[in-house]
């Protein structure tokens, strides 16, 4: 392909991307995919450039455009090696019209930049993210793995974590496919440290997903105990079981429950667990690193529906704990109303709970909480809180 047949490329696949982050459809890496499996003549040069050029215009402009052209107009004028592809020849873009406006550039929409916490660093929310690993200790040690993974390097604060540069292919590695190490975000890794899980303990993972603090939590618990991961889908938890198969963690119970009668699948549980942590689902702002589209998904109305989702899990949630038992609530957002906000509702609402102070290696304290930010820790953005039942 020529480098403005590649631009051109670009342009529909941000159509596509758009159309999709509008409706509700597929995420952009998808749609990517499945764009050059329709197109065998582009080779892997041809497929870097074009998302290369994708993601660069996705990264630049906080809100929305109206169509991928106006997307990559934006970026053009910022570049003009990019500008001078758009000349109407064969397979290039049209050239740019005079008075023909580029979307404007920004890290986050116009709607969204006042709710997020007031210390986050906008602009780095859009930064490209590393490849953090967690060593599993089940059948590691950092030591041991660094041996293998010489390009990996320890993260500061984090007693089993390594990271490696962005787009290492680490699921090629030897120690990954011998489930010696977990890809996890250091920031995940740290809500799992806040867990502060040990052999022995219940402890349910109730909003688990696919595993990956459950799996962080297994470690913690050195296999024993007993851990439940629950969640609402079906299919998400079971990508958990091979997973935990090649961590060694299999003592680990998979429950699914019912959306709207959580209540039903949990009543056996009620005050039986040391540790609940609720990953309530979320806006993910503070992931907008590795999707950066899902910014312009985004909408009030949903964020004022995952708001109540996250009070109303937390509200089930506090049962299960034993007296004297920890509720950790995290989400990878960072607006208020998803995190401080939510914890202060929660102690208004609920009797006989406390925050408890943390001190953790990353992060600074936020509210009754604490929030990591890629700008101040070089992690995923999340905020969470350790909330106390009285004993
Ligand atoms: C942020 S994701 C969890 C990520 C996961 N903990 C991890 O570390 O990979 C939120 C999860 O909450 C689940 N969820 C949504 N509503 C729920 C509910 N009412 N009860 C339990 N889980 C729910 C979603 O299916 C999703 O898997």
């Amino acid at each position: 392909m020529t480098p403005a047949a590649r631009l051109q490329a670009a342009i529909e696949l941000l159509d596509a991307i758009i159309a999709s982050a509008r409706d509700g459809g597929p995420a952009a890496d998808t749609l990517i995919a499945r764009y050059f499996k329709e197109r065998r003549y582009a080779g892997s040069r041809d497929r870097r450039a074009v998302r290369d050029h994708v993601y660069d215009a996705i990264r630049r402009a906080g809100e929305r455009p109206d169509t991928g052209r106006e997307a990559m107009i934006g970026l053009a004028i910022e570049r003009p090696d990019l500008a001078a592809l758009f000349d109407g020849s064969t397979h290039a873009p049209m050239p740019i019209e005079p008075g023909e406006v580029g979307a404007s550039a920004g890290a986050v929409p116009a709607w969204l930049a006042p709710l997020l916490a007031a210390p986050v660093e906008q602009a780095a929310l859009l930064g490209r993210a590393p490849v953090d690993l967690r060593v599993n200790r089940l059948k590691a040690t950092p030591a041991t793995v660094a041996r293998q993974l010489p390009d990996a390097q320890p993260i500061a604060g984090l007693p089993d974590g390594l990271r490696l540069p962005e787009g290492f292919p680490v699921e090629q590695a030897e120690p990954w496919k011998q489930g010696l190490v977990e890809v996890q975000d250091g920031g995940s890794q740290m809500i799992a440290l806040a867990c502060a899980a040990a052999p022995g303990m219940t402890v349910v993972d109730l909003c688990a997903g696919a595993g990956g603090k459950t799996l962080a939590l297994a470690a913690a618990m050195a296999g024993q105990g007993t851990l439940i991961a629950a969640d609402t889908i079906r299919a998400r938890l079971a990508r958990l079981s091979p997973r935990a198969e090649r961590a060694g963690a299999t003592f680990i119970e998979t429950l699914l429950i019912d959306q709207g009668h959580e209540g039903r699948g949990l009543d056996s549980l009620h005050g039986k667990a040391d540790v609940v942590l609720v990953d309530a689902p979320c806006s993910g702002t503070g992931t907008w690193r590795r999707n950066p589209e899902a910014r312009w998904r985004l909408t009030q109305a949903r964020l004022d529906r995952l708001v109540a989702e996250q009070a109303r899990i937390m509200d089930f949630a506090a049962p299960l704990l034993a007296p004297g038992g920890a509720l950790v609530y995290a989400t990878c957002a960072l607006t208020d109303r998803e995190g401080r906000d939510q914890v202060d509702g929660f102690l208004a609402r609920q009797d006989g709970w406390t925050a408890e102070a943390l001190d953790m290696p990353l992060g600074r304290a936020h509210g009754d909480g604490w929030l990591l930010t890629p700008g101040h820790d070089g992690t995923d953005g999340f905020f969470f809180a350790r909330l106390r039942r009285s004993a």
